[in-house]
């Protein structure tokens, strides 16, 4: 892998190159999981593209991102992240990003109204295009090929060439992103996401319970709106919500060139992402992943899974966020629901004995993953919402802020993770399965978790 990347300058311009290079060279640290790329004058012309593009986001809205999570740290928000494991170019259209836009903005509503907490809403999206592998290969048939990483980096289909790292896909997914919170943007700021509609955004998906408990809801939300308005409350405040994007920032050869000096503070920011984390095959606090976001401003994550020692949170609290400024450092817990009652307490005081101020989200998501007896990749609805109890039974028993939750899902009717009100079985996994990596909910399975973890925290 090359380190060729140069930012040559930042569009929130005013400082010099310089502090950018120094502060991100830095001595070499290995860096987990990367591509090998075939060829070094292709990676080095696709980094330098990169490097010449606007930012996807500025430093100012990574700022108050930070204070909206700094505010469910202390439990007056709620965190809902979501979206695919992995985006794939093919799949970003219209259709689909305003799909998962409206299953999250409807997942939020029932959060805000069950809840009473504001509810700050992060897709994984928009930069969501590379993978970290179990294995380097994949079989099928007595045929090994190099692994999926993800679009930014080689293609799903299973062949030769198909398999082989392209650096121009770095500059692919940079556009699919650009052009995929284009729309989210056009979508959360232009009316659509206005608490008006909150009908709206049910029509289209099929009926069913979820939908049924949500359309009820709605009704309770717009008899509340309307009673507030001829009481004179200014709903046109209501027409825009704040909506921020968040990826694992994987590939070092993506973050670094879209990694900028703030022109306000002379600081350094990714501007790929407002919020960027850290994934649980890349958080050695001695590679150069850990060592990049101790460089930049946004607010970031670090994935932790049952396996995670509580003397690496010190060690790491240090690291990433040494001031203990709320908002700065989130841990996505990731434990699995069998484990999580056990693993979680000792990292929380682990923290809270380190002085840690860090938000605490849960991923229900990848601790739970198995292969069913069908062949494949899924998740059981049970267990997603088994590890969010276990996730607020031990934040309550010890006092601390179960501060959101962090979820794989997609707006579209597919089969992909069993269970749910639909009751789908392995035998349905065939029909829809179409993640290229991890099982995803579906939009009904969104909408009924949001429901269950409502309740959980209306009992807060
Ligand atoms: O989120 C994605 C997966 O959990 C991760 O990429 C590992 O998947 P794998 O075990 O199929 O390689
Ligand atoms: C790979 C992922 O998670 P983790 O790092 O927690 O395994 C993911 O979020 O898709
Ligand atoms: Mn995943």
């Amino acid at each position: 892998m090359s380190g060729c990347w140069a930012a040559t300058y930042s569009v929130v311009v005013t400082t010099t190159v310089e502090p950018l290079q120094s502060l991100l060279d830095g001595p070499a640290r290995p860096a987990a999981q990367q591509p090998r790329w075939p060829d070094d004058a292709a990676l080095k012309s696709a980094v330098e593209t990169l490097s010449s593009m606007p930012p996807i986001v500025f430093a100012g809205e990574c700022d108050v991102l930070r204070q909206r999570m700094a505010a469910a740290s202390r439990g007056e928000a709620f965190v809902l992240q979501g979206g695919d494991c992995a985006e794939t170019f093919a799949a970003a259209t219209a259709d689909n990003i305003r799909d998962r836009v409206k299953t999250l903005l409807q997942m939020a509503a029932v959060l805000t109204y069950g809840a009473s907490v504001p509810v700050v809403k992060v897709g994984r999206m928009a930069g969501q295009y590379a993978k970290p592998r179990s294995s380097d290969t994949e079989t099928r048939e007595g045929v090994t090929l190099p692994a999926y990483r993800g679009d930014m980096v080689n293609d799903f289909e299973f062949a030769e060439a198909a398999r082989i790292p392209d650096p121009q896909r770095l500059v692919r997914a940079y556009h699919a992103s650009t052009a995929t919170l284009n729309l989210v943007r056009a979508f959360t700021t232009g009316g659509y996401a206005d608490l008006r509609h909150v009908h709206e955004w049910n029509k289209g998906f099929v009926s069913t319970p979820a939908n049924a408990a949500y359309e009820k809801l709605a009704r309770d939300i717009d008899k509340a709106m309307k009673f507030m308005s001829a009481c004179g409350a200014d709903f046109d405040a209501m027409r825009q919500v704040e909506f921020f994007a968040a990826h694992e920032a994987l590939l070092l050869d993506y973050e670094r060139p879209l990694t900028r000096v703030d022109s306000r503070t002379g600081k350094l920011y990714d501007t790929s992402g407002h919020f960027i984390w850290v994934g649980e095959r890349t958080r050695d606090l001695d590679g150069a992943h850990i060592d990049f976001i101790t460089k930049v401003h946004n607010p970031v994550g670090v994935k932790l899974s049952a396996k995670s020692d509580p003397a690496y949170i010190e060690k790491l609290l240090d690291l990433v966020d040494p001031d203990r400024e709320p908002g700065r450092l989130t841990f996505i817990t990731r434990m699995g629901a069998g484990h999580i009652r056990d693993a979680l307490p000792g990292v929380i005081e682990a923290a809270t004995k380190a002085g840690s101020a860090a938000t605490w989200i849960c991923d229900p998501m990848h601790g739970n993953t198995f292969e069913s007896t069908s062949g494949f990749k899924t998740r059981n609805f049970d267990d997603i919402v088994e590890e969010v109890h276990g996730f607020f039974d031990v934040h309550h028993a010890l006092g601390t802020v179960p501060g959101g939750i962090h979820v794989e899902l997609t707006g579209n009717d597919v089969t992909e993770c069993l269970g749910g009100a639909d009751k789908i079985l392995d035998a349905d996994l065939n029909k829809r399965y179409e993640s290229v990596c991890d099982p995803r909910l579906n939009h009904r399975q969104g909408l009924e978790l949001a429901f269950l973890v409502a309740e959980m925290l209306a009992a807060d």
